[in-house]
């Protein structure tokens, strides 16, 4: 009879999943005994850079990605980058190694206490199964549970001592199940959605992360075109879901209430998909709808559409129901918008780059289809305004602002998408976060370019500050790091470029480089 290990491994080829993210300790090591050649092991020195780094993955590639955390410890570590991935409806299935059953009780070294309460809120199952029968069927729901809309991360925590035992005579039912989901909505929805959308004089579009992720950007051209509206991509953007070089393109808007209804001033209606209504940030209030206007939003996730504070709501597949949405829709006689004037030129300062010319250059050396994976908080605005992104699945953000995602998720953008460019764009705050994830680039060779934008200073909490009248506010400060001393310790060459001139050198060797680079820009503050 085969071994829980056994059937685990096949359930896990089964569904695709041969690579792990890991960082091992001792309740670990049973399970990755006999590891399989067919199988890759990425090894992140922080739990922080695993989970970012599947973060990534599971983005990119849009398959659940699998994670080996050790016991607590490893999965506290990785509870920040668990906020990214939860909002970002990444597909991660997480697994712990617990210590040996007959010891969980005694609270032993390496115990893992009430292990399934660890993760939660973040995850949208959790589980330690009761016997080690168990484990493939919960693995086969983790996996099933993770990619069913709305994706996730999910968590199982499993104690060592059951990868050995027999896994039962029917464990192997669970390795080939497939489950599907439809989402479409009836031909009443479609129509009754179709006549608002029709019947509106004076349009608008916000389009949000899940249209990315369900590669729904092409339709979101089309209705944009048959409506002839402007678009905007919806605040605190984590993906880019419609071409920022589109005549219809108006950019990202504010996170904030009042800022958001300022923009929608003088449209009747105001057609929200595949992003919550809203993730606001900055706190400002106001009303949340102009005066005539009205919302509907279209969602996977049945929890955004409950808990928005207004507008109606359709649940469904966003790429399903855009798809069948489009016949019903009449071509409009308006004017297409006009698209956006180009930004105007910025002034450079002695030895320190404006983060616009950084990015200028970036758009005028990058591949047309290069990803960005952005965490470079104060110059998320000058990025929209500045850099062309034409194709799906090329922008990734942290969702939940929470930082050490940039460098870690690059790589596991990297390893998803080998065929693309990908450019991670991070402040030095941000970067020194997950800086070990430097360690995983060099040692696996991925072919990152990583810009470090050294401002020396928290520039976001820099303009809250201003924002919230506080002026004196300790710890803003972080001056002195040498990231090209930092990369070269971890095995990672490394560009200091304080001119456009640098730059452009030290881009064209990363972009024709078959291992990472990192390229530190002393920047101005924004
Ligand atoms: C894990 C974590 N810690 C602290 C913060 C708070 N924080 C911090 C510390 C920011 C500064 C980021 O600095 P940076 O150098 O990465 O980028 P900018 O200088 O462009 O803002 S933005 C922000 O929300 C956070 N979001 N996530
Ligand atoms: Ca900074």
């Amino acid at each position: 009879m085969p071994s829980v290990h056994a059937v685990t491994y096949s359930l896990l080829r089964r569904q695709g999943i041969t690579t792990v993210f890991g960082n091992p300790g001792s309740n670990e090591l049973p399970f990755l005994k006999g590891f399989p050649e067919d199988f890759r092991y990425v090894l992140g020195l922080h739990e922080g850079v695993v989970a970012g780094m599947a973060d990534g993955y599971a983005l990119a590639s849009g398959r659940p990605a699998f994670v080996n955390l050790h016991a607590a410890a490893g999965t506290g570590n990785a509870m920040g980058a668990l906020t990214n991935a939860w909002y970002s409806h990444s597909p991660l299935v997480i697994t712990a190694g617990q210590q040996a059953r007959s010891m969980i009780g005694v609270e032993s070294m390496l115990a893992n206490v009430e292990a399934p309460q660890l993760p939660k809120p973040l995850v949208k199952w959790s589980y330690e199964p009761a016997c080690p029968e168990d484990v493939p069927r919960a693995l086969s729901q983790a996996i099933h549970s993770a990619s069913l809309p709305p994706r996730g991360p999910v968590y199982v925590s499993i104690p060592h001592d059951d990868w050995d035992r027999e896994a039962g005579d029917d464990a192997e039912l669970v390795v080939a199940r497939e489950i599907e989901h439809a989402g479409v909505p009836s031909p009443t929805q479609l129509e009754r959605l179709a006549e608002r959308l029709n019947g509106a004089e004076n349009p608008l579009l916000v389009l949000g992360p899940e249209v990315d992720a369900r590669q729904a950007n092409g339709l979101a051209v089309e209705l944009a075109e048959r409506l002839r509206l402007p678009v905007w991509v919806a605040p605190s953007a984590s993906r880019c879901p419609f071409p920022t070089r589109h005549p219809c393109f108006r950019g990202v808007l504010p996170a904030a209430i009042s800022g958001i209804t300022a923009h929608l001033e003088g449209h009747d209606l105001v057609v929200v998909v595949g992003a919550p209504v809203f993730r606001y940030h900055k706190y400002a209030p106001g009303r949340y709808l102009p005066a005539g206007a009205q919302l509907v939003h279209v969602t996977g996730d049945a929890g955004e559409a409950a808990r928005a504070p207004m507008g109606d709501a359709l649940v469904g597949d966003v790429h399903a129901t855009l798809e069948a949405l489009l016949p019903h829709l009449e071509q409009s006689e308006r004017e297409l918008p006009a698209a956006l004037p180009a930004p105007a030129a910025a002034e450079d300062g002695e030895g320190r780059l404006a983060p616009a010319n950084v990015f200028d250059t970036l758009d005028a050396l990058a591949p047309e289809d290069a990803i960005y994976v952005k965490e470079s908080t104060s110059t998320v605005e000058i990025f929209w305004e500045r850099v062309a992104m034409r194709h799906p699945g090329s922008y990734y953000f942290p969702a939940a602002g929470g930082l050490g995602f940039g460098l870690p998720a690059a790589l596991g953008v990297q390893l998803a998408q080998p065929q693309r460019q990908v450019i991670g764009v991070v402040g030095d705050g941000s970067a020194s976060y997950a800086i070990t994830a430097l360690w995983s680039a060099a040692q696996y060779r991925i072919p990152a370019v990583l810009i470090i934008l050294n401002n020396g200073t928290y520039g976001a909490l820099r303009g809250f500050a201003r924002h919230m009248a506080v002026d004196d506010a300790p710890g803003l400060d972080v001056p002195g790091i040498d990231f090209c001393a930092l990369a070269q310790g971890y095995g990672v060459e490394a560009r200091l470029a304080d001119s456009r001139e640098a730059l452009a050198r030290a881009l064209q060797e990363g972009l024709a480089m078959d291992r990472p680079l990192l390229i530190e820009v002393p920047t101005l503050p924004t």
